[in-house]
């Protein structure tokens, strides 16, 4: 079979790509250059001028044909601008669910099917048949599983993708790109979000907007003012670190209020949700069931995920409640439902 690999320069799509071509394929690599480093600090960062380089030795190890795709203005639009217009909106966005539905598995894997092939990306998630339609499974390695970006795949994508590391655990991906003699076998992991490259997601927000952030007042659910604050885009539901105000008792942010250019605090009780609506939801088995499902559900990437029902609502919504309130149900991250070690599908969570 013919795969085009998604090779970013770390380990795992290198690994990826030997996999598969050990299994006998005709591999081809693509590396995407999503956005434009020339004016900040170089690091050790996604799609950088260095990880571009470590791709392209990766696949002239194996021995593969090798392709750049410019993609930054796609996933300028795609990913980056919404990212900072939804911070501005005082949501918490999660950019790597668009940059995989919109870039990774519509962009590169139409390409791959031109090229009548599959595409293979090194996340930790499998694909399984089960009862005549494909199933997104978490991976094997619970603590590299990458389920929570990838709700949005359907049946059609899911036919047409492989994840040939999601099955293995990290030591196990390191050994195989070691065995093939890949000198990125031993690299560091890249850091969350790939394009905010110090980690300082408020401050690229600044940058990318200068003159549309608003200062304002920091608020106790009474109404009281605290403090200002430098714009809500610093700030995330749930937060309790660098709010800037002293008390006996911990405070939390409960909700962002754009308009009013407002941040509410209050005590991690007010800061706790066990209800929640996800808009745009996508089901991975292409339809919603047909009434309520119980369901695990993780409101963040990093929650194990907490006992709820799933309420399908007409026009791709959702209505979720959770067994237990939950801190930090964030407006624009993504609730996503599983089933054991599948996954329903997700949305997006409403303010
Ligand atoms: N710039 C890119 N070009 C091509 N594919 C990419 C790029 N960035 C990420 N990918 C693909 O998406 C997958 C998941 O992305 P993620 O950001 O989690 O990977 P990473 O940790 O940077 O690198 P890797 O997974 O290769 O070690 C990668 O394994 C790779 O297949």
């Amino acid at each position: 079979m013919r795969v085009l690999v998604a090779m970013s320069g770390g380990v795992d799509s290198a690994a990826a790509a030997a996999l598969l071509q050990a299994e006998g394929h005709e591999v081809l690599g693509v590396t995407m250059r999503v956005f434009d480093y020339s004016d900040r600090a170089r690091g050790r960062s996604c799609c950088g001028p260095d990880d571009l380089e470590d791709a392209r030795r990766a696949a002239r190890r194996l021995g593969i044909p090798f392709y750049v795709a410019d993609l930054e203005e796609h996933f300028g639009r795609s990913v980056v601008d919404r990212f900072v217009e939804d911070y501005l909106d005082g949501l918490t966005p999660n950019p790597c669910i668009p940059c995989n539905s919109e870039v990774k598995f519509d962009w590169l894997l139409k390409r791959a099917r031109a090229l009548g092939g599959k595409l293979a990306t090194g996340h930790y998630a499998r694909v399984e048949r089960r009862g005549g339609r494909y199933a997104l499974l978490t991976a094997a390695d619970d603590a590299k599983d990458q389920t929570y970006f990838l709700y949005r795949l359907g049946q059609d994508e899911l036919a047409h993708v492989l994840f040939p590391v999601g099955g293995l655990r990290k030591p196990e991906v390191r050994a195989a790109a070691a065995a093939a003699g890949l000198a990125n076998a031993a690299k560091a992991e890249s850091q969350e979000i790939c394009f905010v490259t110090d980690g300082d997601a408020a401050r690229f927000v600044e940058l990318r907007a200068p003159g549309r952030v608003r200062e304002g007042e920091l608020v106790s659910t009474s109404g009281e003012v605290l403090a200002r604050h430098g714009g809500v885009h610093r700030f995330t539901v749930g937060q309790r670190r660098g709010l800037g105000v002293t008390g006996p008792a911990p405070r939390y942010v409960v909700r962002l209020e754009p308009e009013r250019g407002r941040v509410v605090v209050g005590t991690a009780d007010e800061a706790s949700r066990a209800e929640l609506t996800a808009t745009d939801v996508r089901w991975v088995a292409g339809a919603p069931p047909p009434g309520p499902v119980e369901a695990r559900v993780r409101v963040r990437h990093r929650h194990e995920g907490v006992a709820g029902t799933v309420r399908p609502l007409c026009g791709a919504r959702a209505e979720v409640t959770l067994s237990r309130p939950v801190r930090g149900v964030a407006p624009g991250q993504a609730a996503v439902f599983y089933a054991g070690d599948e996954v329903l599908g997700g949305g997006r969570i409403a303010r």
